[in-house]
């Protein structure tokens, strides 16, 4: 059997394959793969794991229609043709559950890195502009109990709800589509409709999916209804914010603070305003990029993938 790779992924998983003697052909540059040079790739190939954005549409599909499996190296799949794959039985796997601490930590880094202004000064020792100390610099705000707002109490809401808690005895209010009765039984969180998130947080974090109902969900009249102290965090997806909009909510003071994992599009452009904002921290799509969490995925990756060339019904399936 063969498997394409089309990026990094840990060793662990690499080994659980050639374990079972499947040839790996795994992609080598240092840039994405194109949409084209994916297609060709997977030429010959029974499997492929997915890493990055590639774009798993429907012209993919039908021209790799022959692979068994394909296996995701996330657990979001927006970039998944879901309905094409089902058509085409094709089954997808993704990594759920071990990436949560680890996401959810990013999103809390970012919590605290806005919350003092962190990079912001950082930079400033960079450019040698730290003059002396100072008793009223640029000065944060405290987050001890604040109002932790989780938009999507799923797995990384949840962990992210846990630390805040945990850490600064943050009373926590979440929305979802529907109450998440599993996750109350674990911490004490309300569940509010979307605007009374928006009026009652000090901290929103945002942890959906990216779907044709939370893209662009975040755009400044969402801003506008927020509390002029709050802070925003999205380590979900960059379509869940409208970029041009947050710029404006950050210039105009409607909002505090910024923290983004996620940007729309990936890379960020090096001269975005959102990178030398004194209100905005931003980091490359790394949440859940720790040597244990990536070990895990590889795990679950190379699980998923067995599974399904084996014929087998995949234990991590998105269908
Ligand atoms: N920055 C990073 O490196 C990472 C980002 N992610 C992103 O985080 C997302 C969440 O992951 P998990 O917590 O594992 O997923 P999950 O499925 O456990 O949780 C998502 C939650 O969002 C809720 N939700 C979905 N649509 C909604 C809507 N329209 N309105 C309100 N709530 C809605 C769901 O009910 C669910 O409770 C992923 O889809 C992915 O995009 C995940 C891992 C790493
Ligand atoms: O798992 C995901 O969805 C990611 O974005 C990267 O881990």
């Amino acid at each position: 059997m063969k498997v394409f790779i089309s990026g990094n992924i840990a060793q662990v998983g690499i080994a659980q394959l050639k374990e079972k003697n499947i040839e790996i052909t795994q992609w080598d540059k240092d840039r994405q793969i194109t949409a084209e040079e994916l297609i060709e790739a997977c030429k010959g190939q029974d499997a492929l794991v997915s890493v990055g954005p590639n774009k798993i549409d429907a012209k993919f599909l039908n021209a790799a229609k022959h692979l068994k499996v394909i296996a995701l190296h996330s657990v979001g799949f927006d970039q998944v043709d879901v309905d094409e794959a089902k058509k085409l039985n094709i089954p997808v796997g993704n990594t759920p559950g071990v990436l949560s601490g680890a996401t959810a930590s990013a999103a809390f880094l970012l919590m605290l890195a806005v919350s003092r202004k962190a990079f912001y000064l950082h930079k400033k020792i960079i450019n040698g502009n730290w003059q002396n100390y100072e008793p009223t610099p640029e000065l944060g705000i405290e987050l001890n109990g604040k109002t932790l707002g989780v938009f999507g109490l799923g797995k990384i809401g949840l962990e992210m709800a846990k630390k805040c808690a945990g850490a600064f005895q943050m009373p926590v209010i979440y929305h979802n589509r529907s109450r998440n009765e599993d996750a109350e039984k674990e911490i004490d969180a309300k569940y509010v409709s979307f605007e009374e998130l928006l009026e009652q947080s000090d901290v929103i974090s945002v942890h959906t999916a990216l779907t044709d109902e939370t893209k662009d969900k975040f755009s400044i009249d969402v801003f506008k209804k927020m509390k002029p102290t709050s802070i925003f965090i999205n380590t979900a997806r960059g379509g869940i914010h409208n970029e041009k909009d947050l710029i404006q909510a950050l210039e105009e003071k409607i909002i505090w603070g910024a923290g983004l994992d996620v940007t729309n599009p990936e890379p960020m452009d090096k001269n975005n305003p959102l990178l030398n904002m004194d209100n905005a921290a931003v980091l490359p799509h790394i949440g859940s990029a720790t040597e244990e969490t990536r070990d895990a995925m590889a795990k679950l990756i190379a699980e998923n993938i067995l599974a399904g060339l084996n014929g087998d019904k995949l234990p991590y399936p998105i269908w």
